[in-house]
């Protein structure tokens, strides 16, 4: 068996930034260079011109997506530098044809893209009929983050056809030795190598995963496994940026410093700092889970507090988040426990039992139910509705890479400015 080629996909913006990354990349172990979508959407063939002037040995791939004019855009990218030349294998058949007979008299190979293809398998068989060079089981970057597997898809095809096989979309080290065991010919990662802050060890530890995948152990967890791993490794900034600026909860304030909750909500509406639903609440909790409680927006009295602290802590409760006031406060620091809280005060109300458990409240301004996702950090609380969190932390966990890498090149000496081109790309 041929070693399986590494392709790293320029997934950026900024031309500047691209030969560093590739260079990274390259000394990392990547073979071959894509100038990817959104580069080529955004530089045009400049992207394309530059790489290969900077790695004149090496496949340089145009991520086209070519859905017409077959002919025009693979002459385009092969004069402009290209080696392979990507098109949409969902476009109709004379565009891939045209394509076919363009690369064939510039010397270019061309790559069709199954993404959202409705049968990969059929379509695949048609693409190798209609001359294609390489076929790319691939799960686009919207289409990840709700769960979708592009190593699934790879097995699919995989026997099915007998040019080479490409597999893409959210491949890190464990999925690409997973792909490799499925057949993959080529290897292509994007965000794992190109937002990772050291690009080049990130690389490595893909090319090793291609060179011995049985060194890489698949991981095996449920789907609130996963949520609740993406949301601790990401922060409550990075989750609402992942929204759109949606979700965040105004006027809280952190009780304890270098403390982070996440769980899914139980949620308590009160009256009056009325304790005793808030208290109650706590055997219900499973560990893991937070609590949530609105007082009615008044915060002169506190429905919470140490005691109640205690007795959620052994419960293994993440958090407490309160619209509303918590007394007890220096108790509660010296617990460390992530609460959240809109004021302090140091009297509570009566436990008369008004109110309830696990109704649709509102909390700071935002609607919570009961299971919406909460992760809750020093910078605030943000609520994700459980419908999407899956999804939402996928896409947190991107900006989080994305601003370790812009992060390392700030280090390197760059202004934020300078970094994400902001003077070019504001709006007009
Ligand atoms: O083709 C891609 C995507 O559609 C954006 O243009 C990516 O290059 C491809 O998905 C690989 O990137 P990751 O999914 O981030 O690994």
């Amino acid at each position: 068996m041929t070693r399986p080629k590494l392709q790293v996909a320029l997934d950026i913006l900024e031309l500047h930034r691209a030969a560093q990354i590739a260079r990274e990349a390259v000394a990392g172990g990547a073979d071959w260079i894509e100038v990817g979508t959104p580069l080529i959407k955004s530089e045009g063939m400049a992207a394309v011109r530059e790489l290969r002037e900077a790695f004149p040995d090496h496949e340089i791939v145009a991520d086209m997506k070519i859905a017409d004019t077959g002919t025009m855009e693979v002459e385009m990218a092969a004069r402009a530098g290209a080696s392979i030349v990507c098109v949409l294998a969902d476009a109709d058949d004379t565009v891939i044809a045209e394509s076919v007979r363009a690369a064939r008299l510039y010397g270019v190979r061309i790559m069709a893209d199954l993404i959202n293809v409705a049968d990969p398998v059929r379509r695949a068989q048609e693409l190798e009929g209609l001359g294609v060079d390489i076929v790319n089981a691939h799960v686009g970057i919207d289409q990840q983050m709700i769960g979708k597997s592009s190593v699934d898809l790879l097995r699919s095809i995989a026997g099915e056809v007998s040019i080479p096989l490409a597999v893409a979309g959210g491949l890190d080290a464990s999925t690409a030795a997973q792909a490799v065991a499925a057949g993959a010919d080529i290897v292509i990662v994007g965000g794992w190598i190109v937002k990772a802050r050291d690009v080049e060890g990130s690389a490595q530890k893909i090319r090793a995963a291609l060179d011995d995948p049985s060194l890489v152990p698949p991981e095996k967890k449920s789907l609130d496994e996963e949520i609740r791993a993406l949301l601790t490794a990401v922060s409550a900034p990075n989750v609402t940026d992942a929204m759109h600026r949606k979700g965040a909860m105004n006027g809280l304030f952190p009780l304890t410093m270098g403390v982070k909750a996440v769980g899914p909500a139980v949620t308590v509406q009160t009256f009056g700092g009325d304790w005793a639903k808030p208290v109650e609440a706590i055997d219900l909790c499973r560990p893991g889970d937070i609590l949530v409680i609105n007082n009615d927006g008044r915060t002169e009295i506190a429905p919470w507090g140490e005691l109640a602290t205690h007795s959620a802590k052994n419960q293994g409760i993440s958090g407490v988040v309160i619209d509303g006031a918590v007394r007890d406060v220096d108790d509660i620091r010296a617990m460390k426990y992530p609460l959240f809280a809109r004021a302090c005060v140091p009297n509570a109300g009566e436990a008369k039992g008004f109110g309830e458990i696990n109704a649709e409240i509102t909390c700071c301004g935002q609607q919570v139910r009961p299971g919406d996702w909460i992760i809750a950090d020093e910078s605030g609380a943000v609520v994700i509705p459980k419908e999407r969190a899956y999804e939402v932390a996928r896409r947190a966990l991107e900006v989080k890479k994305m601003e370790d890498r812009v992060r390392e090149e700030i280090e390197r000496g760059s202004t934020l400015a300078q970094v994400q081109e902001l003077y070019k790309w504001e709006k007009r």
